[in-house]
């Protein structure tokens, strides 16, 4: 066993490093505001010239042919630097993998390009509603075939990037006289499509400066070639992507945990108390340990996942364990780090005050705790 990383990896992690501390970690609170978000997405496109939005993708298509655990590094590290920022390179590594492993060839050549050079500044993955989050086979959305296109009409709920995304995958209901799950269809609708509207944009806890709103698609007509995969074969496509997505959000968390420690540690060696560091009192020591070794049990975990996936293994319930863990953990990390700050890392001005709240959602988006104990739950039971 090697636990060494490649030199490309390396490269990789190395690079995401860099461009989190210079250019992301320094305006991650300006960009909260939505006056700032043309920073906001002038960070993308620059994310995107490094090759950070195809990292799993082939050359071919744009893409920087990187692999998985590279895609976990980068996230870790962009999320270091800004949560926001991280999320969207997730869901559109998530989105252009989805065009890259079912779609057609004309369909690859038309959007892939696209979300990995940033002329895209993102891509969106339209499955939930409200009355199907945790259970999206429970979906409403429908698409009717009429001749040679499809009728699409639904709303949908929590799209990471839909204001500004090029291009959505929109799962539908295509057979309702099928069994659960088994009438799904999934498809590409472009965001200037007429049918599509963007709904109200929701007021969030954390990770504000990306954009979380409601598309509603009306009387959205889509040709036949928007058709992406199978017919009535897109639950499963579901439920495969957001695997991988769960390997992106788990690495997300981990960078938020490992930034609050690493801030923590500074405050602690430099903030005095009773006459002495904090850092020299065995508590807070011990609260610092328990900290990092629930983060490289976590990366460990995310890499072991990522691994699998890049071999080209089942990887499903492992992604769930990583998701699972590392975000879970990455709460306590940052709750631990914001108690060692006190009083000042309850204030808006502090950046462990918005750590804390960029990674409460990591263990309810992409999938909760819960749902991921179902998943290693019923693998468990089914060995
Ligand atoms: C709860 C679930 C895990 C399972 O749901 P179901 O019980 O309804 O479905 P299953 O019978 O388990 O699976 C159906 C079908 O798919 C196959 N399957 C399952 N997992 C995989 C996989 N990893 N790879 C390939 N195929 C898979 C399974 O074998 C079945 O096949 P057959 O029908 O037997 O042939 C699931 O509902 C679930 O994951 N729920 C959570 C949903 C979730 O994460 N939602 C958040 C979405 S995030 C979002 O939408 C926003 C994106 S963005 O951030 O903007």
């Amino acid at each position: 066993m090697n636990f060494d990383l490649s030199d490309t990896q390396l490269m990789i992690q190395q690079t995401a490093k860099k461009f989190a501390e210079s250019e992301l970690f320094p305006v991650a609170s300006t960009v909260e505001d939505k006056a700032q978000r043309p920073l906001f997405l002038a960070n993308l496109k620059k994310l995107a010239e490094l090759g950070f939005m195809g990292l799993n993708i082939d050359s071919q298509y744009g893409g920087t042919e990187a692999g998985t655990i590279a895609f976990s590094l980068a996230m870790t590290e962009i999320a270091k630097g800004c949560a926001s920022t991280a999320v969207t390179m997730s869901v559109n590594n998530m989105v252009a993998e989805v065009i890259q492993s079912i779609g057609s060839e004309e369909q690859k050549q038309r959007y892939l390009s696209k979300i990995c050079s940033g002329e895209f500044s993102a891509g969106a993955f339209c499955l939930t509603e409200a009355g199907a989050g945790s259970d999206p086979a429970a979906m409403s959305t429908k698409a009717v075939k009429y001749g040679d296109h499809w009728i699409i009409n639904g709303t949908k709920l929590y799209i990471t990037s839909a204001a500004y995304a090029g291009v959505f995958v929109v799962w539908a209901v295509t057979d309702s006289s099928a069994p659960k799950g088994k009438g799904i269809t999934c498809f590409l609708v472009d965001a200037d499509n007429p049918g599509v509207s963007i709904s109200k944009e929701e007021q969030k806890m954390g990770q504000l400066a990306s954009a979380t709103n409601e598309v509603v698609f009306t009387d959205c007509k889509v040709p036949a070639t928007a058709m992406l995969g199978a017919l009535n074969q897109g639950f499963k496509i579901a439920v495969s992507e957001l695997a991988g997505g769960r390997i992106g959000i788990g690495s997300l968390a981990l960078g938020l945990g490992e930034k609050a420690i690493e801030l923590a540690i500074d405050h602690v060696k430099e903030r005095q108390q009773f006459g002495q560091s904090i850092a020299d009192f065995q508590g807070v020591q011990w609260m610092l340990a328990e900290a990092k070794t629930d983060m490289e049990a976590a990366r460990l975990l995310l890499l072991k996942a990522a691994f699998e996936k890049e071999q080209g293994r089942p990887f499903g319930p492992q992604a769930s364990m990583a998701k699972w863990f590392a975000t879970e953990k990455a709460n306590q990390a940052c709750y631990t780090a914001q108690q060692l700050f006190g009083g000042q890392g309850y204030l808006k001005d502090s950046p462990i005050e918005r750590l804390v709240r960029d990674v409460r959602v990591t263990s309810i988006y992409e999938g909760t705790s819960e749902i991921q104990k179902v998943i290693i739950s019923r693998d468990v039971l089914n060995e």
